[in-house]
């Protein structure tokens, strides 16, 4: 029992974290609730009225009282009208503020939650967070509060107005707030977990719809097509059937409400009567005591209906602080200092990796130090941690042990984000944005001029193709760089870095889909860049000359830092190295002669 109140308390507390969140639209929220109070007294005035008309106007023939009751109720008609307004719309109001606030914090969230955050969530599911979540709280908000409240103040206030005026009755017409309560609480209690569910299959929708988005290509060349369709019908069909359930729980349950309104109508209508031939009661407060009655069993009603929305409003809030309040496990130390200048000692002091959630080491006790102004090419098998020696230099991930240091600094005592901005990365898979070249490329760096912009692109050997374009560096681009081959996406990519302020370089394999033979332009332009302008380069190698260019070759294998030195030392000394070397040799050969 203790443990259900408590399951209820914590899954109820989101709500009351967004309640906490009105305060910063305090003003709005209030006018919304004196428009609602001005709107329960408009309301519960008019029985009132059809009282008095009834009473001193019809029974005893006075005309003029029945006009004024009549001219009174299209008052109080009016009144209802304006103030109806004014509630739903400071109630959207701030219900819009909070929701505008809460979409800027998550979304700024996501921006500042480090690399393992994204490698463990799905897109689909924070974008599901982002846009129906708090669509659900917005709604809560502007709609289900207020209902409630509205509910509760029409509640109490009848409850005295009837009492006042016939306490019997009034004690057999309230008989149907706790019996319909209980039905409506049970039914909550009941399915609230199926509340969740619903939202939960929405983001499993979700994530299919965009996962084959983003695959479509591969959906097609694999004929995959009506496998992709079944599969998103079948989560469509959970969908509907949890909606469906939903549906009959309200089924089940709402009927008996109804049930019970007619029953009291059944009591009122015949102790009411018996009382007023008794001449206790008039005709008029029998009509006013039925006005009543209908206006009690409007709020249990609205009740009913905003109940499961709240419950789902929770569930939302409760999805949506999750990304608000993850951990950002990559950030700032308290005493951290700025990363100025760089003098190209990169250290890695037995350094270990574990990727979040993976069983294995990518990185085992990797031990070695850079010189100033080295090009260091790293060398190894898929999957030999390449890659991952690059994400842990700007501290897209920490080490799980060892340290790196720069110039003799732990990486972790910089600021993450003059850490990050004095390395150019080049990533070895592409993300370009929707807009024009000239955009993707100043991305870093909006304020550059078309000269900086087209120097870049020259180093990057993508002028000339931009040139031939008919919108030249005004083209737009899809968001995934949609008309551009795999090639053109890196060199626009690498573009794109040499824009930056780096110092320290990193090319992740980002020529793999370029021809050898520009790929050899792009490293004698990088060359120089490097030799000039950076204090130490790292490029993943894939290609010889990348290799022999290099003034040290790391190789890796299996995690392990297993050989390093220049190309004809290592060719002496690493038997690894010449069959990577060999399977190269060959690749290249091929690649000459396709291009021929
Ligand atoms: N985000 C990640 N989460 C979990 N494991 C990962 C992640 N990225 C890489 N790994 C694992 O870490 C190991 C090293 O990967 P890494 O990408 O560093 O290799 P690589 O040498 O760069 O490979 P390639 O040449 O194929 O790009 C692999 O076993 C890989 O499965």
């Amino acid at each position: 029992m203790q443990q259900t109140e408590r399951q209820e308390a914590s899954s109820m507390q989101p709500i009351w974290r967004v309640l906490g969140s009105l305060r910063v639209y305090r003003w709005t929220a209030v006018g919304a609730l004196v428009s609602l109070l001005l709107l329960t007294v408009a309301s519960a005035a008019t029985p009132q009225l059809f009282r008095w008309g009834i009473d001193q106007g019809i029974a005893k023939q006075n005309l003029s009282i029945v006009l004024y009751s009549a001219g009174w109720m299209v008052v109080a008609a009016i009144a209802r009208g304006v103030f109806n307004f004014g509630q739903s719309y400071w109630a959207e109001a701030a219900s819009q503020g909070v929701v505008y606030d809460l979409r800027n914090k998550i979304f700024s969230k996501i921006q500042n939650l480090s690399f393992s955050y994204h490698d463990q969530s799905q897109t689909s599911q924070l974008l599901t967070r982002v846009t129906s979540d708090i669509e659900q709280i917005r709604a809560f908000l502007s709609t289900s509060l207020m209902q409630v409240i509205s509910s509760v103040v029409t509640l109490v206030a009848i409850a005295v107005i009837l009492l006042v005026m016939n306490w019997r009755l009034a004690l057999i017409t309230l008989t149907v707030v706790p019996l319909a309560g209980w039905l409506l609480a049970n039914f909550l209690t009941r399915n609230s977990a199926l509340f969740s569910q619903v939202q939960e299959q929405l983001g499993d929708l979700n994530a299919i719809l965009q996962e084959n988005l983003l695959g479509i290509r591969v959906v097609k060349a694999f004929v995959r097509e009506s496998t992709e369709t079944t599969r998103y019908t079948e989560m469509n069909d959970a969908l509907v059937r949890a909606n469906m359930k939903t549906i009959r729980a309200i089924r089940n349950t709402f009927p008996f409400i109804f049930l019970l309104s007619n029953l009291v109508t059944l009591a009122v209508f015949g102790y009411g009567g018996a009382e007023v031939i008794g001449g206790r009661f008039s005709i008029g407060e029998l009509v006013a005591f039925n006005s009543y009655l209908l206006l009690i069993l409007q709020p249990i009603l609205l009740i009913g209906f905003a109940a499961p929305a709240i419950a789902q409003a929770a569930a939302s809030a409760e999805r949506v602080y999750e990304v608000v309040d993850a951990k950002v496990e990559i950030r700032d130390r308290p005493n951290a200092v700025p990363f100025e200048t760089c003098g190209g000692r990169i250290t890695f002091e037995n350094v270990s990796f574990r990727y979040p959630g993976a069983t294995t080491e990518a990185l085992k006790g990797v031990s070695f130090e850079t010189r100033p102004n080295e090009l260091i090419a790293v060398l190894g098998m898929t999957a030999s941690g390449k890659s991952t020696i690059m994400n842990l230099i700007p501290r897209f991930y920490d080490a799980t042990a060892g340290a790196i240091r720069i110039d003799g600094h732990d990486v972790r005592d910089f600021t993450l984000k003059s850490l990050r901005s004095r390395i150019g990365i080049v990533f070895q898979e592409t993300t370009l944005f929707s807009g024009t070249l000239r955009e993707n490329i100043a991305y870093a760096k909006p304020d550059a001029s078309l000269e900086q912009v087209i120097e870049v692109a020259k180093a990057a050997q993508m002028h000339d193709f931009i040139l031939g374009l008919p919108e030249g560096y005004e083209t737009i681009v899809g968001e995934r760089g949609v008309g551009l081959s795999g090639g053109q996406k890196q060199r626009l990519a690498i573009a794109r870095t040499l824009l930056t302020n780096y110092s320290i370089l990193i090319l992740d394999d980002s020529t793999s889909a370029v021809d050898a033979q520009t790929a050899a332009q792009i490293q004698a332009a990088l060359d120089d860049l490097m030799r000039q302008r950076t204090c130490t380069s790292f490029v993943v190698a894939q290609r010889i000359s990348t290799v022999q260019n290099a003034d040290r070759i790391f190789l890796m294998d299996k995690g392990r830092l297993v050989a390093q030195g220049t190309h004809t030392e290592l060719l002496q000394t690493s038997q690894l190295y010449a069959v990577i070397l060999e399977s190269q040799v060959k690749r290249s050969t091929l690649s000459t002669i396709a291009a021929t």
